[in-house]
């Protein structure tokens, strides 16, 4: 996903960390040990509109997102734009396909494992085996301009288009399957899943057909895909964690990660010293 939102809660939002999509890096040059390979968008885009069996009562289910009424035009423009930004977009052509089936992909499942990280919360797990690159569902929730209050405290805001447009989604209060995923830390090598932005037709008001963009969650295009019963793990991203000390305790007792962290951190450091002089 791209770079999180200026002044917004960079430290606390979701990010991919663990992959290099072609637009993922905002601008940041890749770091050599990792490989750019694509996801593959579907010729036809599905999106199911009917909530699991086990979706919580309490939380609005949204198969799509719901936009924030503080929106401003151009940010209404930047998630239904006339014109595609650039040739390097993921793009699904045909209109999306609404489904009043459930997502066949995936299911929320408490998790029973005391030694689980997320115990005794929820995660999401494959329903089937999954390829590497395959769509599985969008992150749906709250689209809010950034800074909100609330920015700093949810555990399930993520930063959404460009950093410049100051968007994000918020499943904290409404969403979809996406808002079980949790981080791999403590629970896999590597994150199985990627979240990558892409564009869809779809029917808007009077009819028409606009372009929506929509945040994915792709199967690691670097994984061997997901098999079936596996737990569906993201990388939330260094910021994430290190915005709740706590959590960041736990991992340091793993010297080779914490390593790792610390220097991607000095390169992230690096770069955004770079971005913010106008040196890239
Ligand atoms: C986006 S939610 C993920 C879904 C959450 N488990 C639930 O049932 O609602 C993010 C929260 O899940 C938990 N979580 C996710 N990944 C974790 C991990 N690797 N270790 C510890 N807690 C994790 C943390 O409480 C985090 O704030």
């Amino acid at each position: 996903m791209g770079r999180p939102p200026k002044s917004s809660s960079k430290a606390q939002s979701l990010r991919n960390d663990h992959y290099d999509g072609h637009k993922s890096t905002g601008g940041k040059k890749p770091k050599s040990r990792k490989v750019s390979l694509k996801i593959n968008p579907p010729a036809k885009m599905t999106t199911f509109t009917r909530p699991p069996p086990t979706w919580p009562a309490d939380l609005p289910y949204l198969s799509t997102v719901h936009l924030d009424k503080s929106l401003t035009s151009g940010q209404h423009a930047l998630l239904h734009p006339e014109d595609l930004p650039g040739s390097d977009a993921y793009i699904v052509s045909s209109p999306c396909v609404f489904s009043p089936t459930l997502n066949p992909l995936v299911v929320i499942e408490a998790i029973k494992n005391p030694s689980h990280p997320a115990y005794p919360q929820s995660g999401l797990f494959a329903a089937r085996q999954l390829a590497p690159g395959t769509h599985i569902l969008d992150y749906t929730g709250l689209v809010h301009s950034c800074p909100l209050p609330t920015c700093s405290t949810s555990d399930y805001d993520l930063a959404f288009l460009d950093r410049d447009a100051s968007l994000a989604v918020d499943g904290a209060g409404m969403g979809n399957e996406a808002r079980f995923i949790n981080d791999y830390h403590g629970i896999a090598e590597a994150p199985n899943t990627v979240f990558e932005e892409y564009y869809v037709k779809v029917k808007g008001a009077k009819g028409k057909e606009v372009w929506e963009a929509r945040m994915g969650v792709w199967v690691n295009p670097l994984s061997n895909g997901i098999a079936k019963g596996e737990e569906i793990c993201l990388s939330y991203g260094k910021g994430y964690w290190r915005a709740r000390i706590g959590a960041m305790e736990q991992y340091e007792d793993d010297a080779s990660e914490s390593a790792e962290w610390k220097e991607e951190e000095v390169a992230e450091q690096t770069t955004s010293m770079a971005i913010e002089e106008g040196n890239e």
